[in-house]
C-alpha cells in the first residue's frame, strides 16, 4: 500500500446532509483526498451501512481508502479501516478483527505516550489535536507544531494533525512533520460541490510544494 501522505476528508452529518454527502465527497476525491473518513454520530445502523457502502464505492473508483470512525465492526463488513478514539474500543483487538494490511488510526490528543502505546498496540498512523480551534467539535487547543517534531523523532508512523485545519495554516503543519491533514470544515462547508473540489485540490498540492 502507499505511504499514508496527503489530505485526509472527514464526512459530517450535518454539512452533507439534504444529499451533499456523496456529491461532495466525490468533489474531494476528485481534488486529491487520499484517505476518507466516515463519521457519522446520528444515523441508524441500516443508513451507515448504506452511507458508508457507497463511500466505498467511491473510494475504490478513485484508489483511496476508506476509513470508518468508531465502528470496527463496520470496517470489517466493508473491508474499510477504522479511526478508534480513546473510548472507541482497543486498537489490538481491531488489528486482529480487521488483519494485518487494514488502517487503523488513533486519536492521541497532544500526548506522545498515547502515539507510543497506539503503536505498540498496532495502529497504521497516530492523530494529534486539536491544532486550531475548531467549528466542528469545539475544544481546548492541545497541540502545536513542535509536538509533530517530536512525534516525527519518536513514532515510526505516519502522523495525521487534525482541529481547525485550513488552507492558510495546512503548510506549517506540513513543514513541521504531518503526513496527513485531516479536515471538515475547510473543506465541506462549501456553497457548491465544485468549490469542495478546489479547496481539496489546493490542499492536496501542499504535500508537493512544502
Ligand atoms: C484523523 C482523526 N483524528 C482524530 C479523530 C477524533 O477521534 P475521537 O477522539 O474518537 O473523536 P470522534 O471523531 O469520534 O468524535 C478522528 N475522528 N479522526
Ligand atoms: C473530529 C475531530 N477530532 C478532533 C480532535 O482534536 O481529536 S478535532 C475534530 C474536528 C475536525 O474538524 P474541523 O476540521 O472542522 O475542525
Ligand atoms: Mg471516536
Amino acid at each position: 500500500m502507499a505511504k499514508l501522505r496527503g489530505l485526509y476528508a472527514i464526512t459530517d452529518s450535518q454539512l452533507l446532509a439534504d444529499g451533499r454527502l456523496l456529491p461532495y465527497a466525490q468533489a474531494a476525491l476528485q481534488g486529491g483526498v487520499r484517505l476518507l473518513q466516515y463519521r457519522d454520530k446520528s444515523g441508524s445502523a441500516e443508513q451507515r451501512l448504506r452511507e458508508a457502502g457507497a463511500l466505498q464505492e467511491l473510494c475504490v473508483r478513485y484508489g483511496a481508502q476508506l476509513i470508518i470512525n468508531d465502528d470496527a465492526e463496520l470496517a470489517a463488513r466493508l473491508g474499510a479501516g477504522v479511526h478508534l478514539g480513546q473510548q472507541d474500543g482497543s486498537i489490538s483487538a481491531a488489528r486482529t478483527l480487521l488483519g494485518p494490511k487494514a488502517i487503523i488510526g488513533a486519536t492521541c490528543h497532544a500526548r506522545l505516550q498515547l502515539a507510543e502505546q497506539a503503536q505498540a498496540a498496532g495502529a497504521s498512523y497516530v492523530a494529534f489535536g486539536r491544532f486550531f480551534q475548531s467549528q466542528t467539535k469545539p475544544g481546548d487547543v492541545l497541540a502545536t507544531p513542535e509536538l509533530l517534531v517530536q512525534a516525527r523523532r519518536q513514532i515510526n508512523l505516519p502522523i495525521a494533525a487534525i482541529g481547525g485545519i485550513s488552507l492558510e495554516t495546512a503548510a506549517g503543519l506540513i513543514s513541521h512533520g504531518a503526513d496527513l491533514l485531516a479536515v471538515i470544515h475547510a473543506l465541506f462547508a462549501a456553497a457548491d460541490a465544485a468549490e469542495v473540489e478546489r479547496r481539496a485540490r489546493a490542499f492536496s498540492e501542499l504535500f508537493t510544494s512544502v
